[in-house]
């Protein structure tokens, strides 16, 4: 029966499935997690097997509930069964995601106990209108777009990760009075408006959580409906989700999961690849089939990929291969700057085939608009994934635009009042209010200075800067931006600024480098703001060149895409790995930043750019650690004597200072130290702090060990002793 089935697939479909491949295309009853490499085929498997559960085992596609984490990966899922099955299976398999499904629960039960209800989202006053509401209810200042996006993901995390009252109470999420702010939107949701519920996109995995756990009844209806359940991209799971699903799915326990612990890379979204590394907990006669082949890539490529990840201890022990053929090695170039990267990258693509698929990927969706401007320069067309419009609208393009406005005009206190603490004015807030009813042909700076004694020393500084806005004038607009940096001294504004509000300094930075480049062959300002407000106006648009064959895209959203040729670009330590991840002390966030790295390189089938810049504007970058792990794969004599400290410390997120406590005399712990321990036998140093010391046993899994009582009892020393 599968013979002939297969059989079927074969001549139809032009698929030859290898043995895995075939093991899991045909697995019908049980909890089945089907662990697959990149490339390996795992999205071709789910669908074959639902066609298999519909044509060999006359199961009715009602009753299998298909689900996917995006709307985006429902509808791709849709097209391919359709593309493979839509002349033999007549009924359409939907695909949804595990928020629509949700919601599906939440509207049966609303419905049937005459409730109401209401999607935050879909009215006028959102969520975000909500949150920057109470939001300056509890801390009497205006929340920034930046600071918004955290409070919204931190609500998310605590609903999607069932924290408990207790949990959510312990922790610091770096926003002024967030307690408070939570527990104030929370109760607005039930009690701010009478009669109805209002229900933000997690309330709906809440709710639909709640109920069924509650509502036997409409748990039985569902359990009966729904007999068999696949799940793709299972590592991008959340708790909650996947508590959902565990409770729809029993008794029957027919749950059919793929996915790679890997690729898991929205952990800012309470994915966590340990529900995957605990399938076997939850599901006790659960089955784990490996798929390892990866069609996609070279053998370069792969083989790389397979040994990189391996510094992960996270994970499930897989071994990715190929059949493929060798093509060529994995290039890293490092570039003296920004510029000389995107021009070695667009004259490479001119070189490349026509036909070929490429992608330029990137960790932040600003290293996107030095790329675009040069592309459009060079009448290349493209496609980009995802574009948000967060670099034209961010402030420090406002407050350049805004010293260069009041350049051609010292008299305009509206545009001063914006810029005046950042320019070293000395001036205050009353200053400004007390000149506001001068004359207003005045220059602002003349207004201020009639203000003080005439022995005041700050009349001297405007004088200063009202000369220094005068020469800015007569600039061309990419010298005019560096005499803003520096002469202008907001660069030395920003540092206090991005110190007091949270910003990040390095990105800030970037952005006044993506202006310098896209001003430097504008002859006039005006020219510049024009050449802004095109390029944003073509980012916007350039989702609609699905045709082209250059695609742009952030690291995140390029998931589950593959191109022959793949640039990725900006490979520095502070943006992949993070500065967050390296500074944080916590190996998971590192993990999840070489996850990161990881889905990047294997999106490529034939050539892979690395890529790293050494200065950005004045700052000096290091390549990113992740480059020397994947060198010291590919070029293991270079590393062989200078196995560096540094590279094996920065990869586990912990800084040196800890690694002089001594736990044995003469011995001197360090990250990535070979050890062996009384009781667990060998393993390798993975953090360190001052009290405690993790370690990655070879037979014992990790531990984490007190310091104290490994050096009192003598407990632990070098491998090599
Ligand atoms: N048995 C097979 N023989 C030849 N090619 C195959 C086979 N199975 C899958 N492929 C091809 O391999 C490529 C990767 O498949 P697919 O996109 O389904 O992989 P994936 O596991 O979802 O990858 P990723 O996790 O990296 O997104 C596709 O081009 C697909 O057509």
């Amino acid at each position: 029966m599968n013979e002939l089935f297969l059989k079927n697939l074969e001549t139809n479909n032009a698929v030859n499935l290898n043995e895995s491949q075939v093991q899991g295309v045909t697995h019908k009853d049980g909890p089945l997690l089907l662990l697959a490499t990149p490339g390996s085929g795992k999205t071709t498997v789910l669908n074959m097997r639902i066609a298999y559960l519909i044509l060999e085992h006359n199961i009715n596609p009602k009753n299998i509930l298909n689900l996917t984490f995006s709307k985006m990966a429902a509808k791709d899922m849709e097209n391919r069964f359709e593309m493979f099955f839509g002349d033999i299976i007549e009924e359409k398999i939907h695909f949804s995601t595990i928020h629509s499904f949700s919601y599906n629960i939440v509207r049966t039960f609303y419905q049937s106990e005459g409730l109401r209800y209401e999607i935050l989202e879909n009215r006028l006053e959102n969520k975000s209108k909500i949150l920057k509401e109470i939001f300056s209810i509890y801390n009497k200042s205006i929340i920034t777009e930046d600071k918004l996006e955290e409070l919204t993901n931190n609500i998310s995390l605590i609903k999607n990760s069932m924290l408990s009252e207790g949990q959510i109470a312990s922790k610091d999420y770096g926003i002024t009075n967030f307690h408070q702010i939570y527990k104030y939107y929370e109760n607005y949701k039930e009690n701010g408006v009478p009669g109805i519920r209002l229900l933000d996109f997690d309330d709906m995995l809440v709710e639909a959580y709640n109920i069924l756990n509650n509502d036997k009844l409409l748990l039985k209806k569902y359990r009966e409906k729904y007999k068999y359940i696949s799940i793709d991209e299972s590592q991008d799971t959340s708790l909650i989700q996947h508590k959902i699903i565990e409770l729809i799915s029993m008794p029957l326990g027919n749950i059919f999961m793929v996915g790679d612990d890997d690729q898991s890379i929205f952990g800012f979204r309470a994915a966590d690849p340990k529900y995957l590394l605990d399938f076997k907990k939850t599901y006790k006669d659960g089955k784990i089939l490996k798929i390892q082949e990866n069609f996609r890539s070279s053998q370069e490529i792969v083989n790389t990929a397979n040994e990189f990840i391996k510094n992960n201890f996270n994970r499930y022990n897989k071994n990715m291969f190929t059949r493929n053929g060798k093509y060529k090695n994995i290039p890293v170039n490092g570039f003296e700057n920004e510029k000389n990267q995107v021009k070695f990258i667009i004259e490479n693509i001119k070189k490349e085939n026509e036909s070929h698929t490429i992608a330029i990927l990137y960790r932040n969706n600003n290293s996107a608009i030095d790329i675009v401007n040069i592309l459009d320069k060079e009448s290349i067309s493209f496609y980009i994934k995802d574009t948000n419009n967060k670099f034209f609208n961010h402030w420090v393009v406002d407050d350049v635009l805004n010293f260069f406005r009041l350049s051609f005009n010292d008299t305009k206190i509206d545009i001063f009042e914006r810029i005046y603490t950042k320019c070293s004015s000395y001036v205050s807030k009353n200053h400004i209010e007390s000149i506001k009813f001068m004359d207003k042909k005045v220059s602002v700076f003349e207004n201020l200075s009639s203000i003080f004694e005439p022995s005041d020393y700050r009349i001297k500084t405007l004088d200063d800067i009202k000369n220094k806005f005068k020469k800015l004038n007569n600039l061309s607009p990419s010298q005019g931006i560096r005499y803003i940096r520096e002469d202008l001294k907001y660069e030395k504004n920003l540092e206090r600024i991005c110190d007091t509000l949270g910003y990040s300094m390095d990105s800030v930075q970037s952005i006044l480098n993506s202006l310098e480049m896209i001003a430097d062959e504008c002859d006039t300002i005006v020219d510049f703001a024009n050449r802004l407000s095109y390029l944003k106006k073509l980012m916007n648009e350039s989702h609609k060149n699905t045709k082209s064959n250059i695609t742009l895209s952030t690291i995140h959203s390029s998931k589950g895409l593959e191109f022959d040729s793949v640039y990725i670009i900006d490979l520095n330590d502070s943006i992949i790995p993070s500065y967050e991840a390296i500074n944080s002390n916590n190996n998971d966030l590192i993990e999840e930043e070489r996850r990161l790295f990881y889905v990047g390189i294997t999106r490529a089938k034939k050539n892979l750019y690395l890529n790293w810049v050494k200065e950005k504007g004045s700052k000096v970058y290091k390549k990113s650690l992740f480059i020397n792990e994947i060198e010291k794969i590919t070029n293991p004599d270079k590393y062989k004597v200078n196995d560096s400290k540094d590279i094996k410390q920065a990869k586990f997120g912990v800084s040196e200072r800890f690694s002089n406590t001594l736990i044995k005399e003469g011995f001197i712990p360090e990250i990535g130290k070979e050890v062996v321990h009384r009781v667990f036998g060998e393993g390798l140093v993975m953090e360190l702090t001052d009290e405690m010391i993790t370690i990655s046993f070879e037979k014992s899994g990790i531990k984490k060990l007190s310091r104290l009582l490994c050096d009192a009892r003598n407990m632990l020393w070098d491998k090599t002793s």
